[in-house]
């Protein structure tokens, strides 16, 4: 009666198991078809592919196949020994609740993935797992754990993390993964593009291009850096000749795509890294035109800060989407101690002066947030001519040369300083910076978390040194909750400022106004 029902062909078409039918032994989705050559359930031709290749590779399938026992959940016990899979023992489901509890996961979807232990659990190429010792990447971090298994079941996904917890690795590993993968099987000299990543910083894309070229060393995998400032005949060289991964702005994307016929039909990755970010208007249009040349790739989007409207939109873009939030996002990290300082804007240069010049409280090197390009540039002669201090901009108006110079100037340790605008606020991994200087306040609480979490990554303690003041009443009534969690001391200025008013300085709940209060 079922015969003429096409076979699914891809693994999003199939549906999720109920209780007590067969899993799909590679993404767990319900198990419709039998593989004639493993007698293993299966849920589509694509999930197929994967076993075979698995099994070629004399690997055995899916992470929720092992034997299940039950473990100890101490520390110690998080990075057990499974470095033999599949003959890992895997923690019993209650375990799972226990440990993604501690570990600060959450998810939302149907049969998630457990989360991995080591990268060596879940199939990964060897010479991928080399790459990430050789990384000194020892074990996953809490949100690597859990989206590259559910990454590799071939779910979409939106992932919200902590600023500086790895979520740049928890989606290369798979897409690495993946285009070996895929080209290891590939008969035909077709080379296009496997899949994509958005980023909306030149800075970032070119950080994700670093960071992907480390891990896929040695393995089928190449990748083009397509932003602006840098010529486009070359990004298009570069493609022609065959890569796997893109990784671009969506600007200088979609001008690439008009100008030159590429062959995308085989993305099957689309990756919104500052999801938040990229579907703001300015982004979103050219973004949503992107996936739109797609064919129904998996969508993985990630960023520090989500909120609903952005959920909405991600649920738009694909049907079904699992969510997955690690730590405590849209908050600045913790490891970050903020220090907010009510200084009038006439007083500003002054008091970072002093701050530079003070042994006790300045700890290079540091990065100074300003909201303008020429506030930038002038500011950072300014600290010059006052301290002595080397220091660069770096800004919009820059060219790219010049943006790439200033960075590894600084990088490098040449530096002490660098002025920027929001251009180095967002998924920046700027790795020995303990010291942000908010000199502006950025607009949004959420690019506030973005820069506080330049001054720290994987837990390291960092200081974020803000500067406030009543012009930047705009932002007052989402600050003072966030200072206020963060344990942070709240300037009297701001605890009274009228602006303020209605934001419990107390308990952390906010306070009731009347109908007719007006102020
Ligand atoms: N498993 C790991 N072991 C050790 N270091 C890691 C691991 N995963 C990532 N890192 C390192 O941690 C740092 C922060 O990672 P990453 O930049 O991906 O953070 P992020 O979550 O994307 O932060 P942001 O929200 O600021 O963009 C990087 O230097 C990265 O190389």
């Amino acid at each position: 009666m079922f015969a003429d029902l096409p076979v699914k062909e891809r693994c999003f078409e199939q549906r999720e198991a109920l209780p007590g039918e067969p899993r799909c032994v590679v993404c767990g989705r319900y198990g419709e078809y039998i593989c004639d050559q493993t007698d293993d359930d299966i849920c589509s031709t694509e999930c197929k592919t994967i076993l075979l290749a698995r099994v070629a590779a004399k690997k055995k399938p899916a992470v929720r196949a092992a034997k299940r026992v039950d473990l100890a959940l101490g520390d110690e016990s998080i990075c057990i020994k499974d470095t033999n899979f599949p003959n890992i023992p895997t923690l019993a489901d209650s375990r799972i609740t226990a440990l993604r509890s501690k570990l600060d996961i959450c998810v939302k979807g149907e049969a998630i993935p457990d989360p991995i232990m080591c990268f060596s659990s879940c199939g990964l190429p060897e010479k991928l797992v080399h790459n990430l010792e050789t990384a000194g990447y020892c074990m996953p971090t809490p949100v690597q754990m859990q989206v590259i298994p559910a990454s590799m079941s071939n779910r979409s996904l939106l992932v919200s993390a902590d600023t500086g917890s790895g979520k740049t690795a928890s989606f290369l590993i798979p897409i690495i993964a993946h285009c070996s993968q895929v080209r290891s099987k590939q008969r035909t000299d077709k080379q296009g593009p496997l899949a994509i990543v958005l980023a909306p910083t030149r800075e970032l894309c070119q950080q994700v291009e670093e960071q992907a070229k480390v891990l896929g060393k040695g393995l089928p995998f190449k990748t083009a850096l397509v932003v602006g400032g840098d010529p486009l005949a070359q990004q298009i060289y570069r493609i022609e000749n065959g890569i796997e991964l893109i990784i671009g702005t969506p600007g200088r994307l979609i001008d690439l795509l008009m100008k030159h016929n590429v062959d995308l039909s085989d993305v099957s990755v689309f990756v919104l890294d500052e999801v938040d970010c990229l579907l703001q208007r300015g982004f979103r249009d050219q973004a949503m035109q992107i996936f739109q040349s797609l064919s129904r790739p998996q969508v993985m989007m990630f960023s520090a800060t989500l909120h609903s409207e952005v959920e909405k939109m991600a649920n738009s873009l694909t049907k079904t989407v699992t969510r997955i939030s690690c730590g405590n996002p849209s908050r600045p990290n913790k490891s970050v101690k903020q220090v907010v300082i009510w200084v009038e804007s006439k007083k500003k240069k002054q008091k970072i002066f002093e701050i530079m010049k003070s042994k006790q409280h300045f700890k290079p090197p540091a990065v100074v947030f300003v909201s303008s390009r020429v506030g930038a540039d002038l500011l950072s002669e300014a600290i010059t001519v006052a301290t002595r201090l080397e220091v660069v901009s770096i800004h919009g108006e820059k060219t790219m040369n010049e943006r790439r110079e200033s960075l590894r100037r600084f990088l490098t340790g040449e530096v002490s300083v660098v002025v920027s605008t929001g251009v180095l606020g967002r998924g920046m991994d700027l790795l020995k910076v303990r010291q942000v200087i908010l000199f502006d306040i950025p607009n949004s609480i959420d690019e506030y978390t973005h820069q506080v979490g330049r001054a720290s990554r994987m837990g390291e303690e960092g200081m974020a040194v803000v500067f406030v003041n009543e012009e930047d009443r705009r932002i007052f009534q989402e600050l003072v909750p966030v200072l206020k969690t963060a344990g942070a001391p709240i300037p009297r200025e701001l605890a009274n400022s009228r602006y303020t008013v209605g934001v419990s300085l107390g308990s952390g709940r906010k306070r009731k106004l009347s109908s007719r209060s007006h102020l």
